[in-house]
């Protein structure tokens, strides 16, 4: 039996990663769930799974959760303190790390000093810290296994090949809403447009990263870090279907790809039961159903986050950390209707430039990571309120 710490448990991937558990009771128990804020769909979990503890993000929060699973025996948990605190726990065998945003590096690392493995959906812990969090994955004997699709994808491509046998890394990307669009086109687009995504349905903050492209450039960072890969050797083709997830390409000009339905069911599952290929009741992808397999090269007029990540990718040191806290300050003041759309990559550009300026550090420790991220949101939150 695994015994599971899910951070971000009420989330899109933690909803999931549940159903998953309910795919194999047998073989996955679930020990802790973290949430935010979402008190009732957490208490509806805690409930059902039975953990050993829970972990209530907001710490005003926590009394009324406790009194709420009293009698349960349930501990309760807030804050930073809390996710710590399971992250390391000994009767926890892997941590899910699904938080969304760099508040997962800390929870992430502390799981790996403690030896646990590791399933990784977020993606913003390794852009920020991947300096730090994969040299810990390696002196601790710990795996990481990753959740997100492209580099699940990516992760099942190379089996079976070693890392001289490899060329590139090709990251598919749907393009998002916006993919057909003119880039004079994107100042005047919705919130409620940018949330609407093709193929995948995921939370607020990833789906608008998807339609900046910001997502696709954390991605490549985060495969960057994941395989140990050089920036030269990773690229991103568009894919309007997503039914390839990536791709492989071997010296020899042969080209693996991994093929699969709009589901993270799949990912989850391979993360959370590596290296077993367990039969599931999901619904398989049906190739005679018409599928299309388009591929398009990114525009970077219309996409140039991609770009600026590959610029904070191969400047490294604290440049990633900046150029995400940025993105993530950006993404929410544009959630909230305090900036248009195409001001998300012109503040995450802005930050970049006075971070290097100013402030760069080419091998920052974890404070100074956690230090640059405070600065960029706070530079970016200036930025955003003077209205630039
Ligand atoms: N969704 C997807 O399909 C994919 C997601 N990812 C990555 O996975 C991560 C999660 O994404 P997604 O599930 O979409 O995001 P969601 O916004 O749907 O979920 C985020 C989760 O994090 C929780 N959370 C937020 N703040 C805290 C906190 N301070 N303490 C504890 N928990 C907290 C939220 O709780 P609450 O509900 O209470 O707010 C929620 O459970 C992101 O990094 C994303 O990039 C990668 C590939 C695919
Ligand atoms: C499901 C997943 O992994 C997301 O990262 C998804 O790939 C987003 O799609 P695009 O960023 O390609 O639009
Ligand atoms: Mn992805």
């Amino acid at each position: 039996m695994k015994r599971l710490a899910i951070l971000g448990s009420t989330g899109s991937i933690g909803r999931q990663a549940l159903e998953v558990v309910d795919e194999f009771p047998d073989r996955l128990e679930v020990t802790a769930l973290a949430a935010g804020s979402n008190i009732e769909l957490l208490i509806e979990q805690a409930k059902r799974y039975h953990p050993r503890y829970v972990v209530i993000g907001q710490p005003e929060l926590q009394a009324e959760l406790k009194k709420s699973l009293s009698g349960t025996g349930i501990r309760v948990l807030s804050g930073m303190e809390g996710l710590l605190e399971i992250a390391v726990a000994s009767d926890v065998d892997m941590v899910l790390t699904a938080v969304v945003g760099s508040i997962g590096i800390r929870p992430t690392l502390a799981a790996i000093h403690a030896g646990k493995a590791v399933a990784l959906a977020n993606k913003e812990t390794l852009v920020a810290a991947g300096s730090i969090i994969m040299p810990a994955a390696a002196a601790n004997g710990v795996a990481i296994y990753p959740v997100d699709s492209e580099h699940s994808a990516i992760f099942q491509c190379l089996e079976g090949h070693s890392p001289n046998q490899v060329r590139r890394l090709l990251l598919t990307a749907s393009g998002g809403p916006f993919r057909t669009f003119q880039p004079e086109e994107l100042a005047h687009v919705t919130l409620e447009q940018a949330l609407n995504h093709p193929n995948w349905s995921m939370g607020g903050k990833i789906t608008i990263d998807s339609a900046t492209m910001f997502n696709k450039g954390l991605e490549v960072i985060e495969a960057h870090w994941l395989f140990g890969m050089p920036f030269d050797r990773i690229d991103v083709v568009i894919h309007p279907e997503s039914v390839i997830h990536s791709m492989v390409e071997l010296n020899d000009g042969s080209t693996i790809a991994q093929l699969g339905r709009c589901d993270m069911r799949l990912p989850i599952q391979l993360a959370l039961t590596y290296p077993e290929r367990l039969s599931n009741s999901f619904p398989k992808l049906d190739l005679s159903a018409g599928v299309q397999l388009n591929f398009y090269p990114v525009d970077p007029q219309l996409f140039p986050a991609v770009g600026l990540a590959y610029e904070a990718g191969r400047k490294g040191g604290s440049l990633p950390a900046a150029f995400n806290a940025a993105n993530e300050a950006a993404v929410e003041a544009f959630q909230r209707g305090l900036l248009n759309f195409t001001g998300i990559v012109r503040i995450v550009s802005e930050v970049m430039g006075y971070h290097q300026k100013e402030s760069f550090s080419p091998s920052p420790d974890l404070n100074e990571i956690l230090a640059v991220d405070a600065w960029a949101r706070r530079t970016a939150g200036d930025l955003i309120g003077k209205g630039r």
